[in-house]
C-alpha cells in the first residue's frame, strides 16, 4: 500500500502501529541513512550555535533569512506525517524519528553507536547535554532528564523481553546536575502480568548520584500475543571500553 513516501510502503499493522517497509536496496539504505545523520549533525550544530551565538544584530537577520531558504529547500520533497516505525532489513524497527535516539531528529540526545545500549541486565544511557537542554541555570532540564528516563526504561524493559508503555513515571531528583556528561542506567525490577516495575539512576559526569527514577510499564492489551517488530541495538560486547551496566558500578 502507498504512503505518499515513494522510498516505502505500508507493511503491516500490529494494534496501534503501522510498519512501513523501505523500498531500496541496502546499500542505498546505508548510503541514505549515512547522510540523514549527516544532516541531523549539521542541524544540531546550528540549533547550538543560534543558541550561543553573540554575532551582531545585522548579522542575525542576514543567517535567518539564509537558514528560511534553507528550511525551503528542504520542504520542496518531504514527507506529511511523522517518521513512525520503518523495517530495515536485519529484521529491526528503525525509529528514525525517536525524540531521544532518531537518527533524523536533531533534538535527540542521544547521539552514536556508544549513547544508548544494552545488556541482558537493562539499558545504559551515556549522553552529552549542553545548552540546549537546560533547565536551572547551567544544570539540566528537569524535564528533559525525564524524557531520558521514559525512553531508558523502554529500552531496559525491551532488553530483557519485557516491553510496555509507560503507565507511572516518576523522577526524584537528589541534586542538581552540571550540563555535560550524564550517565543514566535502567533495569527492571518486577514483572507481574503485563506489569513491569522498573528502576533507574542518572549520575553526573564526577559520578554524583544526581536523580532516581521509577516506572510502571504495561504491556498493552492489543500488543499481548502480537509479533511486534522492536528496534536492534548493537551488542554491547561490539563496543571498546568498559561499559558494564551493573547498577551498583558508577
Ligand atoms: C512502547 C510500546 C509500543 C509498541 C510499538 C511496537 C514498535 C516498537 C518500536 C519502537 C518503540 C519505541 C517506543 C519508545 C517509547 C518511549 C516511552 C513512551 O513514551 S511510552 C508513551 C507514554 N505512555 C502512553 O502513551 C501510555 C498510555 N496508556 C495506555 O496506552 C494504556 O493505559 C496502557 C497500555 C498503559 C494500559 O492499557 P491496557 O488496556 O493495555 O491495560 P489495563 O487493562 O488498563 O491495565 C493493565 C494493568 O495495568 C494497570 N495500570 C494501567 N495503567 C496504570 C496506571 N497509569 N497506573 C497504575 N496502574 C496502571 C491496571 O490497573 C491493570 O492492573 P491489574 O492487572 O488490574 O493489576
Amino acid at each position: 500500500m502507498t504512503n505518499g513516501d515513494p522510498s516505502t510502503d505500508d507493511d503491516r499493522q500490529t494494534g496501534l502501529v503501522t510498519y512501513s517497509r523501505t523500498l531500496l536496496a541496502p546499500a542505498e539504505l546505508a548510503r541514505r541513512d549515512r547522510a540523514y545523520a549527516a544532516l541531523t549533525e549539521a542541524v544540531r550544530e546550528l540549533c547550538d550555535a543560534q543558541l550561543r551565538t553573540e554575532v551582531d544584530l545585522e548579522e542575525v537577520g542576514a543567517v535567518a533569512a539564509e537558514v528560511r531558504a534553507v528550511t525551503a529547500r528542504l520542504l520542496t520533497s518531504a514527507r506529511e506525517r511523522s517518521f513512525g516505525i520503518e523495517l530495515g532489513h536485519d529484521g529491526g524497527a528503525r525509529e528514525h524519528g525517536n525524540a531521544v535516539l532518531g537518527l533524523r531528529n536533531p533534538f535527540a540526545c542521544a547521539v552514536g553507536a556508544r549513547a544508548m545500549f544494552w545488556d541482558d541486565r537493562g539499558a545504559r544511557a551515556t549522553l552529552e547535554l549542553g545548552a540546549l537542554y537546560e533547565g536551572p541555570p547551567g544544570c539540566v532540564h528537569g524535564g528533559v532528564l525525564a524524557l531520558v528516563f521514559d525512553q531508558l526504561f523502554t529500552e531496559a524493559a525491551a532488553a530483557v523481553g519485557q516491553v510496555g508503555m509507560t503507565a507511572e513515571l516518576t523522577v526524584a531528583y537528589r541534586r542538581p546536575i552540571p550540563l555535560g556528561t550524564v550517565t543514566v542506567d535502567a533495569w527492571l525490577e518486577v514483572v507481574d502480568g503485563r506489569k513491569r516495575r522498573m528502576h533507574a539512576t542518572c549520575h553526573d559526569g564526577d559520578g554524583n548520584l544526581t536523580a532516581e527514577a521509577e516506572a510502571l510499564l504495561v504491556l498493552p492489551r492489543w500488543l499481548e500475543g502480537s509479533d511486534a517488530i522492536w528496534p536492534k541495538r548493537p551488542p554491547v560486547d561490539a563496543l571498546d571500553g568498559d561499559v558494564s551496566l551493573d547498577p551498583s558500578v558508577t
